[in-house]
């Protein structure tokens, strides 16, 4: 076990040529936790994880550990000090090493003890016939694998990991995934990975961070972040999303789904009211007679399938609505792929609906 360690960064700003790409930004992580930096390309998530291991230093705010400042107000603990594990999207390995030679490269203890130390790694990891093995002759899936032993050789109570799956194969990477994280777990660090994958962030995180134009908009368990996201962009991060526009009256958005809440959003203000495609319900079109309304599902509204694709497990129907000709995408189970021009009946799960003052 590492020495359980917690992460805080408090107000980070980084400016690079006049552009601030890490702005105020403030979270923490806690020893055992794995926190998901999670944001688009460019939105500054690397940057602010170089900060954190020291390679970069920001323009304001501090990195503590355990509540003490490691870089801020007049402090700069150097990169070899912090007690920080890094694993990088190329692995990093060096390639005149042996596996095991790689694995000890960071290790400061006697022979016997890395000897030691490099084994159970190399156990823990799988790659325990490899040992000599050099880094070329490794697949993809098992490079990644000696990386990680590598970084968590020292026992560092803290990780920070920058895209660590994306050289790999999407076939393989979810069975790493995983793995990774049994034993980021095991080694009971505080865990902040970078990804730009929601996916990847879903699966791995106890805490996600999202992060747009280098600002922190959202924090929370991925259950929370996906059904409460705090705007539009953030529920589109997730998945495609269908949107209405209404306007509001009296608290209330009248749509041809029925009517939604607008609470605090002034009479005249118009609100998008965000649905995913897998929240649209469809029904059949019977003489003309739609599903009766109900409290869950709303009054159906009548459209027309355009097109209907085969995913596998869903299939994707966009419809053309009736009430302005608008295109709604709803995903079905993949048994049922209606065909164009047929025409039918959908309801939104009510509950699972956003609503949001327009930008
Ligand atoms: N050393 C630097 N000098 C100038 N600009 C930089 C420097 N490092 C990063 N940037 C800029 O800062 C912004 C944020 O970059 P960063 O690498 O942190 O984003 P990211 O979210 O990790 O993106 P990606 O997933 O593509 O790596 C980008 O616009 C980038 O061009």
């Amino acid at each position: 076990m590492a020495a359980a360690s917690r992460l805080e960064v408090r107000n980070l700003t980084r400016i690079f040529d006049g552009k601030t790409v890490v702005d105020d930004a403030s979270f923490e992580v806690r020893a055992g936790e794995v926190a998901c930096l999670l944001g688009p390309s460019g939105c500054g998530k690397s940057t602010t994880l170089r900060m954190i291991a020291g390679v970069d230093m920001q323009d304001s705010g501090q990195i503590l550990v355990d509540g003490s400042v490691i870089c801020g107000a007049g402090t700069r603990v150097p990169p070899e000090r912090r007690g920080i594990g890094l694993m990088f999207q190329d692995f990093a390995l060096f390639p005149h090493l042996s596996v095991a030679d790689n694995v000890a490269f960071g290790l400061k203890g006697g022979a016997r003890a890395n000897r030691n130390r490099v084994a159970e790694l190399l156990d823990q990891v799988h790659l325990t016939r490899h040992r000599d093995s050099y880094p070329h002759a490794l697949s993809g899936g098992e490079q990644q694998r000696v990386a990680l032993a590598r970084a968590l050789a020292p026992r560092p109570s803290i990780m920070l990991m920058d895209e660590p799956f994306s050289g790999l194969d999407e076939r393989l990477r979810d069975g790493i995934r995983d793995e990774t994280l049994a034993i980021l777990k095991d080694a009971g660090a505080a865990v902040l990975l970078v990804t730009h994958e929601p996916h990847e962030a879903m699966r791995m995180a106890d805490q996600i961070l999202l992060m747009r134009d280098g600002r922190i908009v959202q924090r929370g368990a991925p259950y929370n972040i996906y059904n409460a996201p705090v705007d539009r962009a953030a529920a589109a991060f997730f998945s495609d999303i269908n949107i209405l526009v209404g306007t509001v009256q009296g608290a209330l958005t009248k749509t041809p789904f029925g009517d939604f809440l607008a609470p605090g959003v002034p009479d005249g203000r118009e609100v998008e009211i965000v649905i995913r495609p897998q929240h649209l319900k469809i029904d059949f079109h019977r003489n003309g007679h739609g599903p009766v309304p109900t409290a869950e599902n709303g009054t159906a509204a009548h459209g027309t399938v355009v097109r209907a694709r085969f995913l596998g497990r869903d299939s994707l129907v966009e419809f053309r609505m009736d009430y302005d000709g608008s295109v709604l995408n709803a995903t079905v189970p993949g048994v049922f792929l209606p065909k164009p021009d047929t025409t039918m009946w959908l309801m939104l799960r009510r509950d699972r609906v956003f609503v949001f003052p327009r930008g």
